[in-house]
């Protein structure tokens, strides 16, 4: 009997504690914003939700009431916020087809000394020693580099020698094709900008000394990309100078491509951390990370390029590393392609300027130099003013 009675008494106590609680809790339904993107806003009591118990139901005047499809669903990712420029105001990137051939009159005009130059000493009657160490001048002063040098004037010598006699067409063939084994035709020279199928992009790392044209690039590969249809994201990891994220921001906007940046002076691997992050959930094919230009004799910077590179490849192998070098800084630029290729593995080399330089032997000399091809070159300040490197086009331009 005593033990019904003290059952019955804690069932009473029970059924009482669940009544009060029941009416101290806050109704209040809770909303749980999706992480991240906008729907980390703010959601107010009232507007998103009814007000409960506790919330503060005064909703300022000039809150925008939200309609049906403004609210966020529970478990539905939204996308993330990117700006984007209405498609009507969007500029149309020149197909990359044919670009050299377009930039072709002015590759061959910057190049007059070096490729006229040598039909004009090769087309002579007799060819002495005078002639043949014209030739390698003309070569050593267009940056072909010594080694290179004295490959093809032995090459040619023996040739001029097997022809005797010889008609301005042959002399103009046999350079052709002398100057067409220097460039190395064979190197392949394809970016790897392809999405990978586990769905993470392919990420360009751009790398080189400040002023070489790197933001630049950047922009203009974007308008490359965009021209075959690419989906991409550029990192503006240049956090060293505030005007290269503005740069570059122009350069996306124009072809309605998102840039990521981070504040002045943040760390360049979070930014391209976070530009990696972007193009994932966006679904890009390609994200290219600009550098902040850094010369080659400071330790700690070129550290911090190690330290993006490495950072990025927490996701996966860096696709492609592009080192740009300025045509008209010659032997210079060896020196740093050099050092650039000690701490990150270069995968290929822009060429930029070359429109202002008659040193188009530059490009024999740095392939030699890292056993890594000329990708790019630049011709020009336009923005569809980089083309890909065709060894053909680049010699019949310099022997026209
Ligand atoms: N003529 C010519 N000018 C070029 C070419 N590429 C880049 N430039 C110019 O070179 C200058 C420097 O280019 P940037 O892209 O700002 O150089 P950067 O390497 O990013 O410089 P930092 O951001 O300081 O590291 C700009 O005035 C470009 O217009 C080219 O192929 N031909």
């Amino acid at each position: 009997m005593v033990t019904v009675i003290v059952l019955v008494v804690v069932l009473l106590l029970v059924l009482a504690g669940v009544a009060a609680a029941a009416l101290l809790a806050p109704r209040r339904r809770r909303v749980v914003p999706p992480s991240g993107g906008r729907g980390s806003t703010v959601l107010q009591p009232g507007v998103d939700y009814p007000p409960g118990v506790g919330d503060d139901v005064t909703v300022p005047r000039d809150t925008p009431t939200r309609t049906l499809e403004d609210l966020p669903l529970p478990g539905v990712e939204e996308p993330l916020e990117v700006d984007e420029t209405p498609e009507l105001l969007l500029e149309r990137p020149e197909p990359v087809a044919g670009r050299l051939v377009r930039l072709r009159a002015r590759l061959s005009r910057s190049q007059t000394s070096l490729g006229r130059g040598l039909l004009a000493l090769l087309s002579r009657d007799s060819l002495d020693e005078d002639t043949w160490e014209e030739v390698e001048d003309t070569l050593l002063t267009a940056d072909v580099g010594v080694g290179p040098t004295q490959e093809l004037v032995e090459r040619l010598r023996t040739r001029v020698r097997v022809l005797g006699t010889r008609s301005p067409e042959q002399v103009r063939d046999l350079l052709r094709e002398e100057l067409l084994a220097l460039v190395a035709p064979e190197l392949d020279r394809t970016l790897a900008t392809t999405r990978h199928p586990d769905g993470r992009p392919a990420v360009v790392l751009v790398v080189g000394v400040n002023g070489t044209g790197k933001t630049t690039t950047v922009g203009k590969l974007a308008r490359v990309l965009v021209s075959e249809e690419k989906d991409v994201v550029l990192g503006a990891a240049d956090t060293f100078r505030a005007a290269a994220a503005e740069q570059l921001t122009t350069w996306g906007e124009r072809v309605g491509v998102p840039t990521v940046r981070g504040p002045e002076g943040a760390d360049p691997a979070s930014v391209a951390y976070d530009a990696l992050e972007q193009g994932t959930q966006l679904e890009a094919d390609v994200v290219l990370v600009d550098t902040a230009g850094r010369l080659q004799n400071k330790v700690g910077l070129m550290d911090e390029l190690g330290k993006v590179k490495r950072v990025l490849e927490r996701k996966g192998p860096v696709d492609e590393v592009l080192l740009v070098l300025d045509a008209t800084t010659g032997q210079n630029g060896l020196i740093q392609a050099r050092v650039f290729s000690e701490v990150v593995a270069v995968t290929g080399i822009v060429l930029t300027k070359l429109d202002g330089t008659a040193k188009g032997g530059i490009v024999v000399a740095v392939q030699r130099e890292l056993g890594v091809p000329v990708k790019l070159v630049g011709l020009g300040e336009g923005p569809d003013d980089l083309a890909p490197f065709e060894p053909a086009a680049f010699v019949d331009a310099l022997v026209e």
